[in-house]
């Protein structure tokens, strides 16, 4: 029988967690931070993807833990966000139950997705029982960025793979796609290397991260040197809060239009029409990116997937198109009733004719100029002599069409 273990909610102990690209300054911030801890007695758990665990040993040699009192815990080979996710919740229970500790300070690897890790901590576990939400609580979730490399990471156009830092064969994802992962989920920015970084450069960086990221608290560090109090019982931490914390969401809900920086350049719109894209010219544009954008997010309305709503995601020289679901005005009557009955929010975006098909894109960069990249789309559009035309005609090039999908496309379209 397991054993009850109720702790109030004042008493659950606290959790932050470290991530942050390869060499971002993780295990440094961790070691500055055990060293300047007052007081507290803290487990720390390392997670390195190698059989070696590198950071466990900086860690024992920063020599801020104390042997007899405190705890190093160090999982390797793997990332505690996929394969070693069970670990995780067994390695957490274990040390709270112990009693020992005020805190738990986790340093994930550099490759590692943050949302899985903070679930890990949200979610009951159904599979193996377990719900550490009765022994602790996610106080903090800390994103490290490198100042230095920053740029260079982010227009690499490399995935982890080329690199050799892929978690395993099939992970496909791009560096750039980690490292906004990273940012887009995260309580506080730890802006790290700030040393070798001139100050302008840094003013731009940190405006930058401030538009893809406008809910953290952004802490410029060298040689990981925060003040402990900016990472542990902040009490920052809400997954829904940081679920729709990113800056492409928060321009998408209209909540918090961040002013533009005039020193800087950096702004953000929304670019929307009730109009489909000719997929051909809308490939053609995006084959040639406009740079100046660094962050694109939404959901695209295409002629050729015209019952598929797509979401779009850039990030640098990284474009990805996919499914995102039917659109509700797809789906046979009898369904599409019943959904608007259940949903009826959607009734407030309808179009008679359209129904809820519709293309909104958040863009965000430097020196955009709003009028020629809303031009550019704008020619990607269909006319209206080709709104009137068969588009079953029209071609569509992108890879990611399955004949399933195009399936679903030509028996679910209305045109
Ligand atoms: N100049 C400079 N070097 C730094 C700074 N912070 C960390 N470093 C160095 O950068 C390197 C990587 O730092 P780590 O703390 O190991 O980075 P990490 O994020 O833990 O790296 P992984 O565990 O490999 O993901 C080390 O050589 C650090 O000494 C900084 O602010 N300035």
């Amino acid at each position: 029988m397991q054993e009850a273990h109720i702790v109030s909610k004042e008493k659950l102990l606290p959790v932050t967690v470290l991530s942050g690209y390869l060499g971002a300054g993780k295990t440094t911030v961790l070691n500055h931070v055990l060293n300047n801890r007052q007081g507290l007695k803290v487990a720390v758990i390392v997670n390195d993807l190698s059989e070696v665990n590198i950071d466990a040993e900086l860690i024992k040699e920063g020599g801020g833990l104390s042997r007899t009192e405190e705890k190093l815990v160090e999982m390797s080979n793997g990332c505690i966000c996929c394969t070693l996710r069970e670990d995780l919740l067994r390695e957490v229970e274990r040390l709270a139950k112990d009693g020992r500790f005020d805190y738990i300070l986790i340093e994930s690897t550099g490759v590692g997705e943050p949302v899985p890790v903070a679930q890990t901590f949200t979610y009951i576990d159904e599979e193996h029982g377990i719900d550490l939400s009765t022994y602790c609580r996610l106080d903090t979730m800390v994103t490290v960025v490198d100042a230095y490399r920053f740029w260079h990471d982010f227009s690499s156009g490399e995935t982890l793979l080329e690199r050799q830092q892929a978690v395993g064969e099939d992970d496909t994802r791009d560096v750039v796609d980690l490292l906004i992962s990273q940012i887009e989920f995260c309580d506080v920015l730890l802006l790290n290397k700030c040393d070798l970084v001139q100050e302008d450069e840094l003013n731009e960086l940190e405006q930058v991260l401030r538009k893809l990221q406008p809910r953290a608290s952004i802490v410029r560090t060298s040689h990981g040197k925060v003040e402990p109090k900016e990472i542990l019982n902040t009490g920052r931490f809400n997954f829904e809060k940081a679920s729709t914390s990113a800056g492409w969401m928060q321009e998408l809900q209209n909540a918090h239009h961040t002013p533009e920086t005039e020193e800087y350049g950096i702004s953000s719109f929304v670019y929307e029409r009730r109009r489909p894209f000719h997929t051909e010219r809308l490939t053609a544009w995006m084959a040639d990116w406009p740079e100046e954008v660094v962050r694109a997010k939404g959901i695209l309305w295409l002629t050729t997937r015209n019952a598929v709503a797509q979401n779009l995601s850039q990030a640098g020289p990284s474009i990805q198109i996919g499914p995102a679901g039917l659109w509700v005005a797809a789906l046979p009557a009898a369904e599409r009733e019943a959904t608007l009955a259940e949903e009826p929010e959607l009734k407030l975006d309808w179009d008679p004719v359209y129904g809820d098909r519709i293309t909104k894109l958040v863009l965000i960069g430097i020196n955009m100029d709003k009028a020629v990249l809303t031009e550019g789309l704008d020619r990607c559009l269909l006319t209206d002599a080709e709104m009137q035309s068969n588009w079953s005609k029209l071609k569509d090039e992108l890879p990611n069409a399955s004949s399933e999908q195009l399936e679903m496309i030509l028996s679910g379209s209305e045109k």
